[in-house]
């Protein structure tokens, strides 16, 4: 698979609204293909509901989602075999192993015999084959994530859209995971993820944006927006620092 000039994602003034609350705010954004993209931000920024509307999880208000040149609104079917999904509270069946699940998922997307190997692969790098007969609902919150990154991965979608992928991981899975998306990404995929790691952001994506309030503050490559500094500097600089002040009943 080679990296196209059609962008992975494009969103255009896509807004969304809880009651009074605009969660996601007119945002544009082009995700180009091949690459590895962040998207920070503070907590309750917007980031989930953003990638949620990328995902097909939630119904913009108004604006307009594209992923791999497919109109997510008019191309449901296309849009689905482009894109793998990870996002935060998606149901996984409990009763099921991994190996299952992954059987369950290649049988759901009709991915001919190549699953076998391909759910090997996934399960010994992200290292749940050492649990085979462990069922989903007694895996790890670190567990779960790995079995939800790889039924977002087993059909090699052009476009992996990964909500917090490395929180609750601990630093050798996270590891196993860049490297994993890595040669992904290497191979033409495009990877847009949310994290609060800003190391790991920095270490891994080509380009990122921070947004509050729904809106994009700053976007660019890391170098561009870090300017010198480091990611940290930069989203503490532009989201603002939080209160401070001395609370005499903890001292
Ligand atoms: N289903 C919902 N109903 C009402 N409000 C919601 C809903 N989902 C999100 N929100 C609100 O929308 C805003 C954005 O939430 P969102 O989950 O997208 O933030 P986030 O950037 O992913 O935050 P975090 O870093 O804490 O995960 C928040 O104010 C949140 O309370």
């Amino acid at each position: 698979m080679s990296a196209s000039s059609t962008p992975a994602v494009q969103l255009s003034q896509l807004t969304k609204r809880f009651g009074d609350h605009v969660a996601v705010d007119a945002i544009d954004l082009t995700v180009p293909a091949g690459m590895f993209y962040g998207i920070v931000g503070p907590n309750g920024a917007g980031k989930s509901t953003t990638l949620s509307m990328i995902a097909g999880l939630l119904t913009p208000d108004s604006g307009t989602v594209t992923v791999a040149g497919f109109d997510a609104a008019g191309q449901r079917e296309d849009v689905l075999g482009a894109l793998g999904i990870m996002m935060e509270g998606l149901s996984l069946p409990e009763r099921l192993t991994g190996a299952e699940l992954l059987e369950y998922t290649a049988r759901l997307r009709s991915i001919g015999g190549e699953w076998r190997s391909r759910a090997t692969d996934l399960l010994e790098v992200l290292e749940l084959d050492r649990a085979p007969s462990t069922l989903i609902v007694d895996y790890s919150t670190g567990m779960r994530k790995k079995i939800g990154l790889a039924v977002a991965m087993l059909h090699r979608p052009r476009v992996l859209v990964l909500d917090e992928p490395f929180e609750a991981i601990d630093p050798v899975s996270a590891r196993a995971i860049e490297g994993l998306l890595s040669q992904y990404v290497r191979g033409g995929g495009t990877v847009l993820l949310s994290s609060h790691i800003m190391d790991v952001v920095e270490r891994t994506c080509e380009r990122v944006a921070l947004i509050k309030d729904g809106k994009i503050l700053t976007e660019g490559t890391i170098d561009d927006v870090r300017a010198g500094g480091t990611l940290n500097d930069t989203f503490v600089d532009l989201v603002g620092a939080a209160p401070q002040r001395p609370i005499s009943w903890l001292q």
